[in-house]
């Protein structure tokens, strides 16, 4: 029997828009994702997967709602997977602001008090949730994935702790030097403690400037420089010079006048599926 309880269903640009839950073993407790399953997914011709990670204050459905997302997904046959930034409910440790606790699980497993018995995003992602969407769903071992700010910091980071698991990493406005900059810091400290050289091994620069070969992912990062964390918080520059000393196949787009908002995902969203798709 199916672990999955399916919460909605619509139909979208002829392929289907589904929510559902289950009961995560990493995580602790309920987790909901998100499905977009293009009108081509079929038992007989499985389609490659896209798994999205959203960024602080985010659930499952900012990007299914604000991307625009499932006409180029439909047109290309990809699937598209959208779980929550972090656990959920009042087993799950929380705190008062918005850039920690729920909401805001940065893609890793914490080993912190009061944090390490729920938030374990990492596992759940690359391990529980990539198993559970391969055996519910007509998808093929085919993935990419990529995300937005947080998430463009789980996506790199994911992509580079678990060579071979993504054909190829894309990302929009990524916390590209967390270990640097005031979102990481606070995150790491709280989830992973006050030992610094602990942090490298989840930050996406120091990950890329190390890299190996077998680690190298086509990746194309989109950035806005009207973006108003871009200063204090991402730190593009960071990530394009690990990739020019590791040779790492990275490709930086810079876009004047838009900022951090789902408009500018929107505007570009369907230029990252078209990547990921050509990479197959
Ligand atoms: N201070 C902002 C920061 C959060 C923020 O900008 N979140 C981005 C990701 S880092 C987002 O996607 N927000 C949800 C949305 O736009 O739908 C807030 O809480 O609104």
């Amino acid at each position: 029997m199916s672990r999955l309880t399916e919460v909605s269903a619509n139909r979208s640009f002829g392929g289907w828009h589904k929510q559902f839950e289950f009961d995560s073993q990493s995580l602790n407790g309920k987790t909901r994702f998100a499905i977009y399953l293009p009108p081509s997914a079929t038992a007989e011709t499985p389609v490659p997967v896209l798994y999205w990670l959203s960024g602080l204050t985010c659930t499952d459905e900012n990007f299914m709602q604000k991307a625009g997302a499932h006409r180029a997904a439909a047109e290309l046959g990809i699937a598209i997977v959208a779980p929550d930034t972090s656990p959920r409910g009042e087993g799950a440790a929380n705190a008062d602001q918005y850039d920690l606790g729920q909401g805001a699980g940065f893609y890793l497993d914490a080993s912190q008090q009061p944090w390490a018995e729920h938030f374990r995003m990492e596992s759940f992602i690359v391990d529980e949730l990539r198993q559970i969407v391969e055996e519910s769903f007509p998808v093929t071992g085919e993935r990419f994935i990529s995300g937005h700010s947080m998430g463009g910091h789980g996506a790199l980071v994911l992509s580079l702790r678990h060579p071979g698991l993504y054909q190829s990493v894309s990302a929009f406005s990524p916390i590209c030097n967390p270990v640097n900059v005031p979102w990481g810091i606070g995150a790491f400290t709280a989830y992973l403690g006050e030992e610094q050289n602990l942090w490298a091994s989840h930050d996406a620069s120091e990950l890329m400037r190390a890299s190996q070969p077998e680690q190298h992912c086509p990746t194309l990062v989109s950035q806005g420089l009207a973006d108003q964390f871009l200063e204090e918080q991402l730190h593009p520059h960071a990530l394009v010079s690990a990739a020019e000393q590791s040779g790492y196949p990275l490709t930086l787009e810079q876009h004047e006048g838009y900022d951090h908002s789902y408009y500018f995902i929107a505007s570009f969203i369907e230029q990252h599926l078209r990547f990921h798709h050509a990479q197959r």
